[in-house]
């Protein structure tokens, strides 16, 4: 199955202006016919604040001689939260972190201290203790991992996710990324395939706003379609806006507009409007706008948590679900909760006997 969307389609699309752009998203309508909005009530453990790369817009990444920085936490301390998060009625256990930290001196040390050689051994244990200690299932968000990595992961991961967050080259060259090896689109682009071939439940998306062109967006886009065409494995496409936080490298750097946000969700609708994957849009940060990209056929809020901060975003906070489901009602649309693995994935051709068993428990 392939798109019948071409480049030229979607650049049309995000080129759009006045009564273009309400012609376009009066075309997302039909693809909201059953008017449910998800979402997954989850927990955010940002295992490690240390990462091998320093992206231009990121407020997460300490380093390792900030005493303030999350190091490694230990296992003792992300029990305490899941738990804490199980009375909350939480299903999801979302570990997003830095990538590779363990080529950070500091935090080897602590691995070693837990008796783990490597980050992702460690991972991979702490994602089993959800599973044998709690009812909430693993979502792990840690950046590029290789094959044989993600075959360890796919164990005792519900779902995973990277955000592809754009397939240009030339944003290496910019503040955004300049300083992150890892976000070479080549390297982004081989571990969600390698996901796609593992058959891993995968979340990816894309960042608007860090420099990119509209022609970038509709490649981007397109690379993310042609991934799911091979594999399907995407369950959902995130369309997450840069959001300056004081003291980012690009603190100054201008958010995308709120029409460009508009035109990128109805082109990722469209894109993907003959699929079952998920148009994902964060609430937290679309404070006030985030009602008009249900009516550009966004259908997921993603994770929201009544526990935790957005780490990533820590200066926009989540609304309460009353909330939420308040804005979901009143632009039409109901509310309802989903996993962090969608609903076709949860069968044998996609995860082990002891995963299924787990989710099976809600
Ligand atoms: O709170 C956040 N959750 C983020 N999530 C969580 C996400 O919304 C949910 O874990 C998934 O929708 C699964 O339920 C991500 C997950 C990924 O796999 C990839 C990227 C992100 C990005 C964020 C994020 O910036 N903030
Ligand atoms: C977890 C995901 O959060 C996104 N991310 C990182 N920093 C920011 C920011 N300032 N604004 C919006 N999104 C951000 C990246 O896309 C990353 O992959
Ligand atoms: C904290 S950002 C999300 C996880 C990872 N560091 C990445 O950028 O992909
Ligand atoms: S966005 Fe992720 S990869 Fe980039 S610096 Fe932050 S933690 Fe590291």
């Amino acid at each position: 199955m392939t798109s019948n969307l071409t480049k030229e389609d979607i650049l049309d699309i995000l080129n759009a202006t006045d009564s273009e752009i309400i012609k376009y998203m009066s075309e997302t309508i039909k693809y909201q016919e059953n008017k449910l909005i998800t979402y997954s009530k989850n927990v955010f453990i940002p295992l490690t604040e240390i990462c091998r790369n320093d992206c231009g817009y990121c407020n997460f990444k300490k380093n390792p001689d900030d005493p303030e920085a999350i190091i490694l936490k230990s296992k003792e301390e992300v029990l305490e939260t899941l738990k804490e998060a199980e009375q909350y009625g939480c299903k999801e256990a979302l570990f997003t972190f830095g990538e590779d930290a363990d080529e950070e001196e500091v935090v080897q040390a602590r691995l070693e201290e837990f008796g783990y050689e490597t980050m992702v051994d460690y991972v991979v244990d702490i994602c089993q203790m959800t599973l044998d200690e709690t009812t909430l299932i693993p979502h792990t968000n840690g950046g590029n991992y290789s094959y044989d990595d993600l075959k360890k992961l796919k164990e005792v991961n519900g779902s995973m996710g990277l955000m592809l967050e754009n397939s240009s080259k030339r944003l290496m060259e910019l503040p955004a990324h300049k300083k992150s090896p890892g976000k070479n689109p080549e390297i982004r682009m081989e571990t969600i395939e390698n996901a796609g071939k593992l058959k891993i439940p995968y979340t990816t998306g894309i960042l608007i706003g860090i420099g990119e062109t509209k022609e970038e967006v509709a490649d981007s886009l397109l690379a993310i379609r042609d991934l799911y065409d091979k594999y399907d494995h995407i369950q959902e496409v995130i369309i997450q806006n840069f959001t300056p936080i004081p003291g980012i490298e690009m603190e100054n750097w201008p958010e995308p507009s709120f029409l460009d946000m508009i035109r990128t969700v109805i082109a990722g609708t469209l894109l993907f409007g003959d699929t079952d994957v998920s148009i994902q849009v964060p609430p937290n940060l679309n404070n006030e706008t985030a009602q008009i990209f249900l009516l550009c056929g966004a259908d997921d809020w993603g994770g929201v948590s009544p526990v935790s901060p957005d780490f990533v975003n820590i200066t926009s906070p989540w609304p309460g679900i009353d909330e939420l489901e308040k804005l979901t009602v009143d632009a039409g649309f109901e509310l309802t909760e989903r996993l962090c693995v969608y609903e076709k994935y949860v069968n044998s051709e996609w995860l082990n006997d002891s995963l299924i068993d787990q989710i099976s428990r809600f």
